[in-house]
């Protein structure tokens, strides 16, 4: 996506639009599944993601400014790009939104989470979120144990966690050189 942006809710894309192959975001760390979401509270799929990596918390989260104290104040820093110590996973029920990541040379990937999309973000990768223009979203939260959500802006060179996700990509890269 484009670098500066004025309105974050719009797409922007630029003018000649490049579009991110799944692989790529596996590349950064990134994991992805389609799901149903009509039938959260009893997806086997889901029931399996959720006890092979242990996520024993789940909670829902309603984004539109009736259902959000601070509603202003927490999109705002939502759209500030942080890392956390531990993965954010992120399941959309209902609505959309916008999950940016940096990828290996700095730049924005945008990835457009509709109804049924999945995305585990590693610790450690800068990242943002904002709403688009339809300006609601519903989110399931999952985590390890009791959620921790501190967000730790950029810069954050000497955190554990990204010095440990740059050390990841740099082992993903290198296994990526093996292959071919
Ligand atoms: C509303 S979930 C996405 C925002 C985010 O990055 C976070 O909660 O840490
Ligand atoms: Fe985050």
């Amino acid at each position: 996506m484009e670098e500066n942006v004025e309105d974050q809710r719009l797409p922007h894309k630029g003018n000649a639009p490049e579009y991110v192959s799944m692989d790529k975001l596996a590349d950064l760390g990134v994991l992805y599944w389609k799901l149903n979401p009509n039938n959260y509270e009893n997806d086997e799929e889901l029931n399996k993601i959720r006890e092979s990596r242990g996520y024993s918390y789940m909670d829902l989260l309603d984004l539109c400014p009736e259902k959000v104290d601070d509603y202003e104040a927490k999109l705002k820093n939502f759209f500030t790009e942080h890392i956390h110590a531990d993965e954010e996973i992120r399941y959309c029920l209902e609505g959309s939104g916008y999950f940016d990541v940096r990828d290996k040379d700095d730049r924005w990937v945008r990835i457009w989470m509709k109804p049924g999309d999945m995305i585990i973000l590693p610790p450690g990768i800068y990242h943002r979120f904002t709403l688009d223009t339809n300006n609601y979203i519903k989110l399931m939260r999952l985590f390890i144990g009791e959620p921790v959500w501190t967000a730790y802006n950029r810069p954050q060179e000497e955190h554990p966690a990204r010095k440990e996700y740059l050390k990841s990509l740099k082992e993903i890269n290198e296994r990526a050189v093996e292959a071919h």
